[in-house]
């Protein structure tokens, strides 16, 4: 199932999508749709909906009612092997596998594909450079890799295969601010380059706005407010909104 790169369409959309795990309401009749080549951020508050929202446009969980649509199809059980192929999906933590050396986690489903190593190694070494990786450290296993070097792994793990989106869960919160703050402007020009479909999840609104012109507001597994960085301060549609906008402390303030 590619997903389209003509801008004018839509990537994934979500039609009164609802998601619970027993009594506790993820996701409550969310509509929303991502065009092509857009860069989207989610923020909200712990709990709110955001990651379950990034798996169900994986096809790693299933709504209990609505539907996802992936490039305008309906998606299936059957679509989601060829969907991981044109998707990269990134977590918090990288998620590598800690017994296997950075080139090693980048070669998983490449090798899968039949690539051989020569390719593999090049595409490897390509990405290292996109993401300011030192080529040598593509040997070191995750233990031996900075914080920072993880998540650059991880975000060229999922860009191995040329993915036509990038699902970002938090990519960059267990980061320290300064390695945060080279890799949020490392990215931002890479997002934008690359023309992919970008959804990044992030507690932070600055990185948010830092990333994409669209931000979408979750409270209890609704959408409050879906719009620019100037709406939220302008225009919010509830105190929630204008609570969580000025939530985020600003540097000067100081409780002393
Ligand atoms: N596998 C699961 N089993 C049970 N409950 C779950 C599961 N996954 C998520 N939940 C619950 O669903 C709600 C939404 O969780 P989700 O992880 O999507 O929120 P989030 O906005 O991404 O939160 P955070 O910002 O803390 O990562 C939460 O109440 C969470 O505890």
């Amino acid at each position: 199932m590619p997903i389209t790169s003509n801008p004018l369409s839509e990537a994934f959309a979500l039609s009164g999508v609802s998601k619970r795990y027993d009594t506790v309401v993820a996701l409550d009749n969310v509509t929303l749709s991502f065009s092509a080549g857009s860069t989207t951020a989610l923020v909200g508050s712990s709990g709110s909906g955001k990651s379950t929202l990034l798996r169900l446009l994986l096809g790693l969980e299933w709504p209990d009612q609505g539907v996802v649509r992936v490039d305008g199809r309906v998606l299936g059980k059957d679509d989601v092997l060829a969907l991981r192929r044109r998707v990269g999906y990134v977590i918090q933590d990288g998620g590598l596998f800690p017994h296997l050396t950075a080139l090693g986690n980048l070669s998983l489903l490449p090798h899968h594909l039949g690539w051989n190593r020569e390719r593999i190694r090049q595409r490897a070494e390509e990405l290292a450079d996109l993401t300011n990786l030192p080529r040598g450290v593509l040997e070191r296993y995750p233990a031996e890799l900075s914080g920072g070097q993880r998540q650059r792994v991880a975000l060229m793990r999922g860009l191995m295969l040329n993915p036509d989106a990038l699902l970002l869960d938090e990519p960059l919160s267990a980061l320290d601010p300064i390695v945060r703050y080279e890799l949020q402007d490392e990215l931002k020009p890479i997002f934008d380059q690359l023309g992919k479909t970008v959804i990044v999840v992030t507690h932070d609104m600055a990185e948010a706005a830092w990333f994409a012109e669209r931000i979408v507001l979750f409270r209890q597994g609704r959408v409050v407010q879906d719009g620019r960085l100037a709406d939220f301060r302008d225009r919010p549609t509830d105190g929630f909104v204008t609570r969580f906008f000025q939530s985020q402390r600003r540097l000067g303030e100081s409780s002393v």
